[in-house]
């Protein structure tokens, strides 16, 4: 459960969030979107606590998250660019992340959905930015938190890599847990959001299912009912 309240965020004179009010109750899948530069990896940085906003309220799980930060436990999180040092190996990184988080983690599973064997001996530096991006993947995915963050899932992967992640998806949603997206491919949010939730101009402008997005902007294509709402009134 995740409930927000009038969140505000400035950097300099750079007003990015503007009241945010953001209810989310029920388990499902949630996409974050909204143009470049509308806030979305802000909010979901408030969210984790990387973040700390100027004014507003926060609650994770019921309980205000400046007042308690083992909260974060509950959250997998796959930022938009990870920067670990290049030098560890992949094995050496999912170690790391494992006492890191002092958890054992399922992650053999993972890396043989995404045939990551013949590189867990191998640095970072020397990866693929797809190879990585299922890493990060691994790193995310293999323990059970309650909610999931992924910001840009899809970035670098191969098709098969993502039929495996939208199957992984689904599989966590199954479970009952909160799966927080954003993503700019919006075939991907198609297939996978149970409900949109769109950043602009500093609040969320609308959150929804995907039918009611479309029956309010009068567009039956999805890709087209998002543009509107960044046209309409807009322009
Ligand atoms: N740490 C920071 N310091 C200064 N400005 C920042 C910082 N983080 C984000 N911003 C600014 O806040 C605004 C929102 O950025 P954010 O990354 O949240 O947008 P976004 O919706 O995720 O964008 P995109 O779709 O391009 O990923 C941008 O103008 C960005 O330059």
């Amino acid at each position: 459960m995740i409930n927000i309240e009038q969140l505000h965020k400035r950097f300099g004179k750079n007003q990015v969030l503007k009241g945010v009010d953001l209810e989310i109750t029920k388990k499902g899948v949630f996409a974050i979107l909204g143009p470049n530069g509308s806030g979305k990896t802000t909010l979901i940085k408030t969210i984790l606590g990387m973040v700390i906003p100027d004014k507003g309220k926060l609650l994770v799980g019921g309980i205000p998250i400046n007042k308690n930060w083992k909260y974060r436990d509950q959250i997998d999180y796959l930022p938009q660019i990870a920067n670990f040092p290049a030098n560890l190996t992949v094995q050496e990184l999912i170690e790391m992340i494992k006492d890191l988080r002092n958890h054992p983690g399922e992650d053999k599973k993972l890396i043989a959905l995404f045939k990551l064997e013949p590189f867990l001996s191998k640095k970072l530096s020397n990866l693929s930015g797809g190879t990585k991006q299922k890493v990060n993947l691994v790193l995310t995915l293999m323990f059970d938190s309650p909610i999931i963050i992924l910001d840009e899932p899809t970035s670098g992967l191969d098709p098969i890599a993502l039929l495996h992640l939208k199957a992984l998806i689904k599989e966590e949603k199954a479970k009952g847990k909160i799966i927080l997206i954003t993503s700019h491919i919006m075939s991907f949010v198609e297939e996978m959001a149970d409900e949109i939730v769109f950043l602009l101009e500093g609040k969320v402008y609308f959150k929804g299912s995907i039918e009611a997005l479309k029956t309010q902007t009068q567009e039956s294509n999805f890709e087209h009912a998002i543009a509107n709402l960044l046209t309409f009134d807009h322009a």
